[in-house]
């Protein structure tokens, strides 16, 4: 399928090939390669360290994203790691995580251990700072990794959840399989990934200035495809300002997701069930 797509100043390009090979050069140039990472570090190094500052300026969505990711969360938590059984111990790995927003908001009180990605040397300082009086003995954010995702290899078998939100599109579609690749052995049994993006509503969107590119849902589809990820379940985030790109949270497994079968009971009418 050929996806097409503009820049943030209107320039339209007839694939993303063509887009790639402009930004990038082609495959294994990595001078210019280098150069897009390092001009998308050095955008956000520029940027505050704060919850305004890593949302662009739209600090108050925080409250509604988070919301958002918590329904998403909770139904997966106890669906995908029911097996697994009480008393287990919960890690999740937050990619690209800025100032730690979503670990402070969300994920450590979900999670036993909570590990930080960040390549922004001052959006680490700051989570960890942030993060100093948050959690508890048994529930804290345990390592925080100053690197981009493009280079990282998570340790294996550690996570439950892989959390990447908002920072995906810094990375190359060949980065991009190959970072999934490599995560894939790094969750538990019955792990899984939640990628939470913006969609542009065809093909992509490349923004010249902070060096990153919004993937339409199609093309994020045929991307997890050939990371060989299975799609288990999306949810749209609702609740943000109209002016945004579209937000879409998607759960991915490396197993086949059980199959949903809808059942009457007493109880329950049309809920689908999962089988075990
Ligand atoms: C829009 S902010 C989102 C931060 C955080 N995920 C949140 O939702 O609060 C984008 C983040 O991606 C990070 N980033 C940029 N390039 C990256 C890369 N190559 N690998 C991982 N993260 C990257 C930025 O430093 C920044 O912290």
């Amino acid at each position: 399928m050929e996806i097409c797509g503009v820049d943030s100043e209107g320039k339209e390009f007839n694939s993303a090939q063509e887009m790639w090979r402009e930004e990038i050069g082609e495959e294994g140039d990595e001078t210019r390669k280098t150069q897009w990472y390092r001009d998308g570090v050095s955008y956000w190094e520029g940027v505050e360290a704060s919850v305004d500052g890593v949302l662009g300026g739209y600090g108050h969505v925080n409250d509604a994203d988070i919301i958002g990711s918590e329904v998403f969360l909770k139904t997966l938590l106890q669906e995908r790691l029911v097996n697994v059984g009480p008393n287990q111990h919960l890690v999740a790995l937050d990619c690209g995580s800025g100032i730690g927003r979503i670990t402070k908001n969300l994920l450590i009180r979900y999670f036993n251990e909570v590990d930080l990605l960040e390549p922004v040397a001052q959006f680490l300082d700051a989570a960890r700072e942030n993060l100093a009086s948050a959690g508890s003995e048994t529930h804290k954010a345990t390592n925080f990794f100053c690197v981009p995702l493009q280079e990282f290899t998570p340790a294996a078998g550690r996570y439950d959840v892989i959390w990447v939100q908002w920072c995906i599109g810094h990375l190359t579609d060949n980065d991009f399989v190959s970072f999934f690749n490599r995560a894939k052995g790094c969750l538990k049994p019955g792990g899984f990934f939640i990628v939470k993006e913006n969609l542009a509503k065809n093909g992509f969107v490349l923004d010249k200035e902070d060096h990153s590119i919004t993937r339409s849902d199609p093309y994020f589809k045929q991307l997890f495809r050939q990371c060989g990820l299975h799609l288990y379940r999306t949810k749209d985030q609702k609740g943000l300002p109209q002016e945004l790109f579209a937000v879409k949270m998607y759960a991915l497994t490396v197993d086949t997701p059980p199959k949903i079968h809808r059942t009457r009971s007493k109880t329950t009418s049309n809920r689908p069930q999962i089988i075990k």
